[in-house]
Formats: C-alpha cells, sequence, structure tokens
C-alpha cells in the first residue's frame, strides 16, 4: 500500500506537490502536463527529498535503506553502467533481476545487443530498456513513468502487457489518455496542479463525462483551476474513454 500524509515536494521555494492519498493495487496516475506526475513518483521512489510522509507498506520512504522491493524506469535509476550489459548486470545485483524474462522482452521489441551504449539508445529505445527492466525484476511495487513516449504504436500494446504482469501495486504515469483502454482493471488516481484526486475504477473513469460542480452522482469530484468539477456517468455529453487528452476535456470549462 502507498500512503501519503500531506506529502509536499517545493522547487526552488514554490510547492508543487502538496496532498493526501492512499492506494492498493496498481494505478495509472493521469494529469495534465506540469500536473506533478514524475515528480510525485520520484519523491515515492525516495530520489528525491519531500516534507509530511509518504510509506509503502507502512515504512517511510526516507528511511528505507534497500528498496529491493521497488522497481522504476525513472532515468536516475539508471545512470550507472555504459553499455546495456553493465546496466543489466548492476540491475542483477541491486534487485530481484529475472534475466530470461528480461532477454525475451528486449529480443521482441528488437533492442537486445547489449554491448550497445545506453546514451547510444533512442528516446523511444532508452524508454523501452528502462521499462523492460522495471517490469523484470520480482518486485512487488512498480513506478514506470510514461512507458508508452516515443514508443511505435505497434510496441505499446507489448509495453501494458509487461506492466499489467508485474507486480501487484504501484503507480503508471501516462498522459496517453487512449492507454486506459489497456488498464480498464486498473484504478486512476488523477493529479492536478500538484493535488490528486482518487483513486477511482478505470472502468467508472472512462464511462463519465466531466461536469462543473459538485454532483451527487459523480464517481469522483476533483478541484482544479480554482472550480469543482465532477465525473458522473450515464449523462449526455464527451465521455473520457472518447477524449485524447485531460487538458481537451478540462478546456470546455476554462
Ligand atoms: N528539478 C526541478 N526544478 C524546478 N522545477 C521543477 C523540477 N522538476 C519539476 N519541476 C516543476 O514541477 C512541476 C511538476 O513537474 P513534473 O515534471 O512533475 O510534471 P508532470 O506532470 O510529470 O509533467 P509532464 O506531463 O509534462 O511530464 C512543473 O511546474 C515543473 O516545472
Amino acid at each position: 500500500m502507498i500512503e501519503a500524509k500531506d506529502l509536499r515536494v517545493t522547487f526552488k521555494g514554490k510547492e508543487v506537490i502538496n496532498t493526501t492519498f492512499s492506494t492498493e493495487g496498481k494505478c495509472l496516475l493521469l494529469g495534465p502536463n506540469g500536473s506533478g506526475k514524475t515528480t510525485l513518483l520520484r519523491a515515492i521512489a525516495g530520489v528525491i527529498p519531500y516534507k509530511g510522509s509518504v510509506s509503502i507498506d507502512g515504512q517511510e520512504v526516507r528511511n528505507m535503506r534497500n528498496m529491493v522491493y521497488v522497481s522504476t524506469n525513472l532515468p536516475e535509476a539508471f545512470t550507472l553502467g555504459i553499455t546495456m550489459k553493465d546496466v543489466i548486470d548492476l540491475y542483477s545485483e541491486i534487485k530481484d533481476l529475472d534475466q530470461s524474462l528480461l532477454m525475451g522482452k528486449l529480443k521482441d521489441v528488437g533492442i537486445d545487443d547489449l554491448s550497445k551504449k545506453v546514451h547510444e539508445l533512442s528516446t523511444g529505445q532508452s524508454i523501452l530498456f528502462r521499462t523492460a527492466i522495471a517490469t523484470s525484476t520480482n518486485s512487488k511495487l512498480i513506478l514506470i513513468d510514461e512507458p508508452f513516449e516515443n514508443v511505435d504504436l505497434s510496441k505499446r500494446k507489448k509495453v501494458a502487457i509487461w506492466i499489467k504482469e508485474s507486480g501487484e501495486e504501484g503507480l503508471v504515469v501516462t498522459h496517453e489518455l487512449e492507454m486506459i483502454h489497456m488498464f480498464e482493471d486498473f484504478r486512476v488516481l488523477l493529479i492536478l496542479d500538484g493535488r490528486t484526486f482518487g483513486p477511482v475504477k478505470a472502468k467508472d473513469l472512462i464511462s463519465s463525462v466531466l461536469v462543473e460542480g459538485v454532483d451527487p452522482s459523480s464517481v469522483l469530484t476533483v478541484e482544479a483551476y480554482g472550480r469543482k468539477f465532477s465525473f458522473v456517468k450515464n449523462r449526455e455529453g464527451i465521455k473520457v474513454a472518447d477524449s485524447d487528452s485531460l487538458e481537451r476535456i478540462f478546456s470546455r470549462y476554462l
């Protein structure tokens, strides 16, 4: 279980996260550009300082020494090693990496020449490499940032399956709203301007439309842009499932 209580992250005096939530199981973390998705993941992964509390299964992240049961594709976790093989060797030492599972994935997406230098990978190949490793450990918890960015449509389905098959809980960040269809059995945590809302069942969210104000029948009520909004089912309007971005959903009201 991930639990955040008054979790705050500040950059140069500007507070970019200020939130309280708890999640069980695997959740998509959805939010517009700059809403704080990556920062939240970094705080949970323990790679940036934070105020307040964030814990994994009751253990405060800032006090954790060896997060072997946490696996992430955040770039910070991959700065050691020059070649792909170096990174895999190091990861095998510090995490419980299933090398044959990993090699199957790398072959499947065409990046299995391990002598290649990590900095020579294209942007899409680099994210595929990091996500393949992060989803090939036996870690209980996964923290995956933008796994579909710069990744060909034909490979996105494979990556979604990697994620669905790895870990028991965690957060998967994406701003690609159409990918939500691959994760209908997940929950969704929304993040708007550093504040989280939910989690809510992905199935409920995608079949709802956004209305302004607090609606008692809503599946989720959020506060954003100084106003309150509700996601409601069985209502005329553009469903979340038919939109390509959260920004577009909210932009109707701004
Ligand atoms: N190292 C940093 N120094 C200063 N400001 C930062 C830093 N990292 C993030 N921010 C700011 O924090 C806010 C949240 O950024 P973050 O990268 O977490 O957003 P995001 O939701 O992941 O965005 P995107 O979808 O565009 O990747 C932004 O306003 C960003 O400018």
